[in-house]
């Protein structure tokens, strides 16, 4: 079956040193797969060329079978990729429930009959739908620079929820966040349906074993390993990659 993801050779210079060098990535429809390995592997950076906000020095991607390669972020949502960010990427002045509604417009369901406003109308009910899943009913109308961390991570959820995503790209969705509001996460991502994959970057390895069905360890930008969860915590390569320098 063709992959929903296939990352080949994804190459990324910065001068003299290779952030990412020749990685392969396979991604299946539904599958949660988590991308682990040490501080500068080059996890962030191989999101960011899966969501193209950087473009690849070298490779090709794939998205259930079309080349994606040379598309930007906005062209590789609207296909499907939703992304994010390790520091939530919110518009600050906007209040939770505006912020979903600009997130949902793009991909509102035109109706079939054209009357004024239907668009918005159709992005206000899913984001009123989204807000509720991710537990922001009580603040949608708080200004998203007023929201505590956790909130703006649970309203950046949202949003990439908003767009109907096929692939979500998590960038270590648990940092900053309390033992209560992981917990929470952990939850919310197990639940979600599994017409959406989940690509995760994540140091706690615990939340990767709780959530994911595949792993892939990257180290000093290439692949060490990938496997099940068992057969990456049964991996001498990988503990010693581990040992050597996670944070
Ligand atoms: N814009 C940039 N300019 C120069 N070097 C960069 C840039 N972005 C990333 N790098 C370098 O590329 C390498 C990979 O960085 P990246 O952030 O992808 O690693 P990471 O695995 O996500 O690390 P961490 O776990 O610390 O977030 C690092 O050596 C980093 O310093």
């Amino acid at each position: 079956m063709t992959p929903l993801l296939s990352a080949r050779g994804v190459t990324v210079r910065y001068g003299s040193l290779a952030a990412l060098d020749g990685v392969d990535l396979r991604v299946d429809h539904g599958q949660r797969h988590a991308l682990i390995g040490p501080n500068g592997a080059g996890k962030t950076t191989l999101l960011d060329v899966l969501g193209g906000a950087t473009r690849a020095d070298g490779g090709r991607v794939h998205l259930a079978g079309r080349d994606v390669t040379r598309l930007g972020p906005a062209a590789r949502a609207r296909r499907g990729i939703g992304r994010i960010h390790q520091r939530p990427a919110t518009w600050s002045s906007l209040t939770a429930t505006e912020n979903v509604v600009v997130a949902a417009l793009p991909h509102a369901v035109r109706p079939g009959r054209w009357r004024p406003g239907a668009k918005r109308a159709a992005a206000e009910r899913t984001a009123g739908v989204m807000l509720e899943r991710l537990g922001l009913r009580d603040v949608g109308g708080v200004p998203a620079g007023r929201l505590a961390h956790g909130q703006r991570r649970q309203l950046e959820i949202a949003m990439a929820l908003a767009g109907r995503p096929r692939l979500l790209l998590l960038d270590e969705p648990a940092a900053g966040l309390s033992a209560v509001e992981v917990g929470g996460l952990v939850e919310f991502l197990r639940n979600l349906p599994r017409a959406v994959a989940v690509l995760l970057v994540e140091h706690r390895l615990d939340l990767v074993y709780a959530l994911c069905d595949r792993v892939t360890v990257l180290r000093d930008g290439r692949t060490v390993a990938t496997g099940t969860p068992a057969e990456i915590r049964a991996s001498g390569p990988v503990r010693q990659a581990w040992a050597e320098g996670v944070s």
